[in-house]
């Protein structure tokens, strides 16, 4: 362990001693969560660890996160200019990599804007209607459940109508349309290549200079984006320009297309790969759902509060799989000293949710077994359960915290609801034959999706 003072003699939180010029990145490159959840409990809810020469601190405490993130938004709601991220793929345009200046608030506004109130209300028949589709195509290329499927690139599809609806008033009308392969792809990739502390690149400046693989990755991926969506985008500008009347978050932002596929898409494919093995969890939400809403009619957004188990399930799946397992990190803008630790200003903020604050055996009992039970006396949606007094009380941090929380809280929600809800009471859903599910394993550095598997989806009446 390592006791580390700045200039005056304030002191840095502690944490593992790194390797000279790289710090703690070979601990990191594998499972980081498993590491950074190991040194939580040996170093305590918040500790640093370098990585090149940036220091980060790892916040794994519900209370040391409101504290920070959320009661000192004003200081710790930046963001770093990754190498990676915001130079390369972004080139400093997205709304998620800005720092926190005048921009990034007025950017802010916009997306609350549309991604709330009156818009949403507007567009629930989008998410209504996108996750119709879905249960459809689901029997399809399920064949009445006769062969098994990948859910994947059906989740997947779903979402990104949603969003290109959203944003550019367009959307796909079958699985091979060239854009869903190539779009899910893009997403995946951007996941992959962005990872927090998965980028030695971002950490050492040397490397930044000399050519290495992902930093032509990353260069590709900013190349397939503007391929993809820069025409769209002109497009939008062009019948804005002769009066026609467009969505205009694509004016705004590219990050939608972005954060709005893979992350939501991904909690489908979890809950995909989880249900085969609970055949008694699936038995108890169908019960609920044919009590409450009956066979001759899907599950509807207004039907929420009334199906508490199968709401239960949803959180459950947010709890143990987030898509993004260390949250997306903030930056202070100001040294901050906390209970006594020297917060230096620039340091990154991590939130360690999945594995740590998520499997926190204080705030959830038996935290690595998959019991929806336990939020059966949540009676709030997420969107509500962020803005709760006791953080102790909140369901789980999976869309972050403080200013920078998602804005699409309620977006994903409700596409959320409308897809899960509707999965559970169409099919039953069983593992392939020979085909066990490795829920172990995921795609990506940090999280995000499970790795490709199969399921049988056996419809539960054929209307
Ligand atoms: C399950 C689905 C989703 C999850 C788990 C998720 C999670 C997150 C997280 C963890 C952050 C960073 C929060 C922080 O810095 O504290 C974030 C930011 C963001 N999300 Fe989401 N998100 C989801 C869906 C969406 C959707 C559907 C959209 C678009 C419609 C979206 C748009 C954004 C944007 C634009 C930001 C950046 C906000 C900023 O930096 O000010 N997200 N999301």
């Amino acid at each position: 362990m390592r006791r580390l003072a700045d200039g005056k003699g304030n002191h840095i939180p502690n944490g593992p001693v790194g390797l000279p010029i790289i710090g703690s990145f070979p601990f990191l490159s594998h499972y980081p969560e498993l590491t950074l959840d190991y040194w939580a409990k040996k170093f305590g809810p918040l500790y640093s660890i370098w990585l090149g020469d940036q220091l980060f601190v790892v916040v794994s405490d519900p209370l040391i996160a409101k504290d920070l993130l959320i009661t000192n938004g004003n200081i710790f709601s930046s963001r770093k200019e990754m190498f990676i991220k915001s130079k390369t793929i972004f080139h400093g345009r997205g709304i998620t990599v800005m720092p926190n200046d005048a921009r990034w608030r007025r950017h802010r506004k916009i997306a609350n804007s549309f991604l709330n109130g009156q818009f949403l209300d507007d567009h629930t028949e989008i998410f209504d209607y996108e996750a119709k589709i879905l249960v459809r195509e689901l029997f399809r290329y399920g064949r009445a459940g006769t062969e098994p499927l990948n859910p994947q690139p059906h989740a997947g599809r779903c979402s990104l109508n949603a969003m290109l609806t959203i944003v550019f008033g367009i959307r796909t009308d079958t699985l091979e349309h060239p854009l869903v392969g190539h779009a899910l792809r893009l997403s995946r990739e951007f996941m992959n290549c962005t990872g927090p502390v998965s980028n030695l690149v971002d950490f050492v400046p040397l490397l930044q200079r000399l050519p290495n693989s992902l930093t032509n990755r990353a260069k590709k991926l900013h190349k397939d984006l503007v391929d993809a969506y820069g025409g769209m985008i002109n497009e939008i500008e062009e019948r804005m320009n002769n009066g026609q009347d467009v969505p205009s978050l694509s004016r705004e932002d590219l990050a939608f297309m972005i954060g709005g596929v893979e992350s939501t898409a991904s909690i489908v494919q979890w809950f995909s790969a989880i249900m085969p093995s609970h055949p008694d969890i699936q038995e108890k939400a169908h019960a609920e759902l044919d009590r409450v809403v009956g066979r001759n009619r899907l599950p509807t957004v207004d039907d929420e509060k009334d199906l508490p188990y199968v709401r239960a399930i949803i959180k459950e799946v947010e709890r143990c799989h987030n898509p993004f397992w260390l949250s997306t990190p903030h930056v202070n803008t100001e040294d901050y000293t906390y209970q006594g630790q020297f917060i230096p200003k620039d340091t990154v903020v991590i939130l360690n949710t999945v594995y740590t604050m998520h499997h926190n055996a204080e705030r959830y009992s038996d935290p690595f077994k998959f019991n929806p039970d336990r939020y059966l006396n949540d009676h709030t949606k997420s969107s509500e359960s962020t803005r709760l007094a006791n953080v102790m009380e909140r369901d789980h941090w999976m869309f972050g915290a403080g200013r920078r929380i998602c804005p699409a809280i309620t977006v994903a929600e409700h596409e959320l609801w409308l897809a899960i809800s509707r999965m559970l009471w169409a099919f039953k859903m069983e593992e392939a034959p020979g085909e066990p599910i490795d829920l172990k394993e995921y795609d990506g550095l940090s999280g995000r999706s499970p790795v490709p598997f199969r399921i049988q989806m056996i419809p539960r009446d054929h209307s």
